[in-house]
């Protein structure tokens, strides 16, 4: 048995946050992971998604300025992209051993599991830690259903050595809006289908409608209203069910993809020996990120149910356990505007409240919605469709949300998630000089009643 100050479990950006700031500060820290170290994001998630969006918008800008100056539709060789793709990812895990070694984290490759509240089994080595820190992210959620072992997850698509003709893509989130768009354009033909009336619920409906219309346009199906029931044939020669209007209906498909949300990868952990609260979005925590059953663990990222599952966040929480593990509890989790973007194409981003939640707050804000598709930074470009919806406060002017449609949206939600970080309101966003002709220099405009 060893002892060590602290076990961190995960090594996503989460649990690396907190190992180092751990670790810097003198504790000896034990790191585990039961995959390849370097968690999610890096490895399948974020970083190769973007690698393929890259290409994928590559294409899509090309087929909008056919016959406007490009006459040649390039090819997607999805072996090529494939190989590219792995030049990121396949030497993370071997750099981050070599990371951890440099830094003198303790480093332990296999599943963790409670084996007393301060005492974590990884295969046949035991380790005692003061203090866990529980950051073991997301995995798919278990939908229920029969034949759902058939489904390849989202880690499976980033890495798929050939693309099928047909491809269903199981739900109509980030996921299914994203992976859709690169297969599409890599040549498969693509069906989303996603249960409730609107996909990517939680974004501006508007903006969702004008995305759903661009991608049907450019030639993939989603199916809304229509909730997947089950799966069956076998690989390569899939038939998937859904119930569409009280009826059962089916589509064929080489490949089926879950993208219909993730859940806590807690099953291994065995939190109830730690005495370990969990809700139904991951372990309970105070604003310090701790246990609220259990004050020798802290969790943070995805696992932690607390802010939104994204990567920032991740990190942000990691740093804040951290803090806490060395100086006490000290620094609390502070509810901050945060920026995410649907990497769909074109992208769709958005920060703060939507039209919807700010009437639930009975809060008074003006709405400015701006269809700009016939903007010159869109034409320019021959964009199938773009728009903002910004809301301001009526009394203070400032800005409660952003949401933006088109080429640039992943970069120009940055700026109005620094004004409402950092409360600059509307008048001072218009009266600002932005370099022209960009996105952000479209701002004046969807701030213009
Ligand atoms: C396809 C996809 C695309 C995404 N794209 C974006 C994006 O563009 N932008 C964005 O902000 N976010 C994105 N996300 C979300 C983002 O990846 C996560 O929010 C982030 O990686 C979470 O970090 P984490 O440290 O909490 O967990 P993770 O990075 O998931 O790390 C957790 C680690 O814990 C390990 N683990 C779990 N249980 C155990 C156990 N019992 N024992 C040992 N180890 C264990 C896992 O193997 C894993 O490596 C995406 C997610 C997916 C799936
Ligand atoms: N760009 C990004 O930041 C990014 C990208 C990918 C993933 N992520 C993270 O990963 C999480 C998971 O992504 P996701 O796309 O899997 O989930 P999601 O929660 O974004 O969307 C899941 C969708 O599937 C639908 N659904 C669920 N069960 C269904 C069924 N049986 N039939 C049909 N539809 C069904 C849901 O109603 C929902 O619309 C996201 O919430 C996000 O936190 C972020």
């Amino acid at each position: 048995m060893q002892t060590v100050d602290v076990i961190v479990i995960g090594t996503g950006s989460a649990g690396v946050s907190a190992a180092e700031a751990a670790r810097e500060a003198g504790k000896s820290v034990a790191i585990i992971d039961k995959q390849p170290f370097g968690g999610t994001c890096s490895q399948r998630g974020c970083d190769p998604k973007k690698v393929l969006v890259g290409v994928a918008e590559i294409s899509a800008r090309s087929s909008w300025m056919t016959g406007k100056g490009i006459d040649k539709q390039p090819k997607i060789s999805w072996a090529d992209l494939m190989a590219f793709k792995r030049t990121f990812t396949e030497p993370i895990p071997d750099r981050t051993v070599e990371k951890f070694k440099d830094e003198g984290l303790k480093q332990f490759h296999g599943v963790a599991t409670f084996i007393l509240a301060d005492t974590i089994r990884v295969n046949d080595k035991e380790i005692k830690g003061k203090q866990i820190v529980i950051a073991s992210g997301n995995k798919p959620m278990t939908l229920g259903i029969p034949g759902e072992e058939l489904l390849i997850d989202s880690t499976g698509f980033l890495d798929l050595d050939e693309l099928p003709d047909e491809i269903v893509l199981v739900g109509g989130g980030y996921i299914a809006f994203e992976f859709a768009n690169v297969a599409m354009r890599a040549g498969a033909k693509v069906t989303i289908i996603n249960d409730t009336p609107r996909p990517l619920g939680g974004f501006d409906p508007d903006l969702v409608d004008l995305l759903v219309k661009t991608m049907e346009d450019a030639g993939i199906t989603i199916l809304v209203n229509a909730a997947v029931s089950g799966i069956s044939g076998k690989p390569g020669k899939l038939t998937v069910e859904y119930k569409q209007d009280g009826k059962t209906q089916s589509v064929k498909a080489g490949l089926a993809v879950h993208a219909a949300g993730r859940a806590p990868d807690i099953d291994e952990l065995a939190l109830d020996v730690a005495g370990v609260t969990v809700g139904k979005k991951g372990v309970v925590v105070n604003d310090y990120m701790q246990s609220v059953s259990n004050p020798a663990v802290y969790a943070c990222g995805d696992v932690a149910e607390k802010g939104l599952p994204l990567t920032p966040m991740a990190s942000y929480e990691g740093k804040i356990v951290g803090t806490n593990l060395v100086e006490g509890n000290t620094t609390k989790y502070e509810q901050q505007p945060v920026p995410t973007t649907v990497y769909a194409i074109p992208p769709m981003a958005s920060v703060g409240l939507t039209e919807a939640k700010a009437k639930e707050q009975g809060k008074k804000v003006k709405v400015i919605f701006k269809d700009a598709v016939s903007w010159y930074t869109s034409k320019r470009i021959n964009e199938p469709a773009a728009g903002s919806k910004i809301l301001i406060d009526s009394k203070t002017d400032e800005i409660v949300g952003a949401h933006l449609l088109g080429e640039g949206s992943d970069e120009v939600i940055n700026i109005f998630a620094v004004a409402m970080a950092h409360k600059i309101t509307a008048s001072d966003l218009t009266k600002t000089i932005y370099a022209y002709p960009t996105r952000s220099s479209d701002i004046s405009y969807m701030l213009k009643e």
